[in-house]
């Protein structure tokens, strides 16, 4: 799934859904919102009462002879409802002043968080780094962080008129009429500006998703990329990802323009209309003059937010944009656990006829495979590239789950285990390492939080990494951001040997560690290795068959399928498909020496 390939909502959301939406999406601060927008929708009510005071106010004022005594009733009724106003619309924005916005926003990105943390692997992998932080950075603030003063502007600027309306009409129909005539334009007005401005924010938060996941891939691959001598090619696609931004966004400004000016132009115009109508009117002796600035005044007053409404369309469809992809990650459901579930007491592995393809992709990787690895056993898996060994380890932990067969540690089914409970289960140590922007003690404790220093100091004094460590200036403390490149290989590795001893789990998947290094740097990190296999369950994948020789077991795989098992004396023995691997890498080997030696070819 890619959170930003969601295809244009069909039909437009109705105002009730947005609300429906903002709801659900302030969850546990629900109420708080709720109370916020009816003080708005009050404090809106009031303040078109306030405004249609001004009617008997200016009669007041502008009757012959002058009586201060008629100003008190409408005066007084004035001040009282912009008071109530005043006061209600600052309970209206709790939601914004008070903490609840951030505590919305920050419940979120939790929830997003921990969705990253339960989805699977295979989904995980398939949206890229940017887009996902795009949606969460960016599509949670906004969603959230207008929410408030959204909800709010529109209240206000589709009550005030209506109230002004409604209570002129009790007071001077004829001035309401006049009034009405803004009312016919703007809802069409509304739909239409939201019709047009729909797919288009969409798009934009497509292009800002992928524009995002461009610059994020650009700048991690950068070093990749120079000695490659490839950044011109990588930085084309990263320019048009740019200019595809910038088309877009200039569209998208042009296709808000216009409309915006439309509805001005129509909004002003019947204006214009109103107040041309009132001259005559007053010239006709049929309106007073008061009735006129009370209409002058109104109306310039009314007519702003009628206009703002119908613009604040395109705001919403940003908003609902925002909410499509958050949404859209949150319903990605996280593999299902088979109840009851169940916690394994041995840590032999099992693999009964599992049959696994990738998402989107023809043909099985794995077919009807059968694998027992015994426990605190070595095995290791062997096979030509794209044979299915990464395909086995990743199944083992979850990536996905086989379309048929099961796996099972233990006699349990991994599908009856918690994720928490299965990952405690297993270490895996890659060929490439991952360190963490922090401290060397902190990268090591991530094999178990609740560690001590001491403990992760022993982490790293069996992996063989406490001499190098304490050579550092910081020793423990020195952090891995700051040192960058300084770490060798063969370091890293062996940090990453010391998280999974402090971890401690009962089964070890070992993927090539040692593929990258050199002579030296193989040697300390095969010491670290060979204390953590130690008394597990542990699993290899090896390309250099060298390295396995030792193994209780060595599974060759083919197409997906086991074509041979046993050690290596057996296999090499039985003359099969091992065999001709061995012999293919040993000549291989004798012929890096003749050439080493001065030799120009193996024959
Ligand atoms: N995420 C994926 N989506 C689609 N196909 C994939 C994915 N990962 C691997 N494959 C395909 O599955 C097959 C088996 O891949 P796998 O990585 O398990 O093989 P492997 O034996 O570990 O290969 P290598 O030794 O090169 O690492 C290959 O054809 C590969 O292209």
């Amino acid at each position: 799934m890619t959170p930003t390939d969601a295809m244009p909502r069909i039909g437009i959301p109705t105002l009730w859904q947005t609300y429906g939406r903002m709801i659900q999406i302030a969850d546990e601060r629900a109420p708080q919102l709720r109370s916020s927008l009816i003080s708005s929708a009050l404090s809106a009510i009031f303040q078109g009462l306030a405004l249609a005071c001004l009617y008997p106010i200016l009669s007041a004022v502008l009757r012959e002879p002058f009586d201060v005594h008629a100003l008190w009733v409408p005066g007084g009724m004035m001040l009282l409802f912009a008071l109530l106003d005043w006061v209600l619309r600052w309970h209206g924005h709790t939601f914004g002043y008070s903490r609840c916005l951030a505590d919305v926003t920050h419940a979120i990105r939790v929830r997003l968080g921990n969705q990253l943390r339960l989805m699977p692997l295979e989904e995980l992998y398939q949206s890229r780094t940017g887009e996902l932080s795009a949606v969460i950075a960016g599509n949670v603030d906004e969603v959230v962080t207008p929410m408030g003063m959204l909800a709010d502007t529109f209240l206000r600027s589709a009550l005030v008129p209506l109230v002004v309306v409604l209570t002129t009409a009790l007071i001077e129909w004829r001035l309401a009429l006049a009034m009405l005539l803004l009312f016919p334009v703007t809802v069409p007005l509304y739909r239409w500006r939201k019709r047009l401005s729909g797919g288009s924010m969409r798009t934009l938060a497509a292009a800002h998703a992928r524009t995002s996941a461009e610059i994020i891939e650009y700048t991690q691959g950068l070093a990749v990329l120079r000695s490659a001598n490839a950044t011109g090619v990588k930085a084309r696609r990263l320019q048009e990802s740019l200019v595809h931004l910038q088309d877009v966004q200039a569209r998208n400004q042009w296709s808000g323009l216009w409309p915006s000016l439309v509805i001005w132009t129509l909004i002003e115009g019947g204006l214009i209309l109103i107040l041309a109508l009132g001259v005559v009117l007053v010239a006709g002796g049929s309106l007073s003059i008061a009735m006129l600035a009370a209409l002058l005044i109104i109306t310039v007053r009314i007519s702003e937010p009628l206009a703002i409404m119908t613009n604040l369309s395109a705001v919403f469809d940003y908003m609902e944009a925002g909410f499509e992809q958050v949404e859209k990650l949150l319903a990605v459901k996280p593999l299902p656990c088979l109840q009851p579930s169940s916690l394994p007491t041995r840590f032999d592995v099992r693999f009964e006829g599992v049959s696994f393809q990738y998402a989107g992709t023809e043909g099985a990787v794995l077919s009807g495979l059968d694998l027992h690895l015994p426990e605190r056993s070595l095995t290791a898996l062997v096979g030509p590239s794209g044979s299915g060994k990464t395909t086995i380890t990743r199944l083992l932990m979850r990536y996905a789950d086989p379309q048929q067969g099961r796996i099972m540690i233990g006699g349990n089914d991994i599908r009856a285990m918690e994720p928490e409970e299965l990952m405690a289960c297993i270490s895996v140590v890659f060929q490439d390492v991952y360190l963490f922007d922090d401290t060397i003690l902190a990268n090591i404790r991530m094999g178990r939080c609740s560690a001590t220093d001491a403990e992760v100091e022993a982490a790293a004094r069996a992996a063989c990494c406490h001499e190098f460590i304490s050579r550092l200036p910081l020793g423990y403390q020195t952090r891995v951001g700051d040192i960058g490149g300084s770490l060798s290989g063969g370091e890293r590795q062996r940090i990453s040997i010391a998280r999974a001893l402090l971890k401690d789990a009962p089964i070890v998947m070992l993927d090539e560690p040692t593929a990258a290094l050199d002579t030296e740097s193989e040697l300390s990190v095969q010491q670290a290795i060979d204390t953590l296999v130690q008394d597990r369950t542990v699993i290899v994948i090896a390309h250099r068959l060298s390295t396995i020789v030792g193994a209780e077991r060595i599974l060759v795989l083919e197409d997906g399928k086991l074509v041979e098992q046993g050690t290596h004396e057996h296999l090499l023995d039985a003359g099969g498909r091992y065999r001709a691997m061995w012999n293919a890498q040993q000549s291989a080997k004798s012929w890096h020496l003749a050439v080493a030696a001065g030799g120009d070819s193996r024959d």
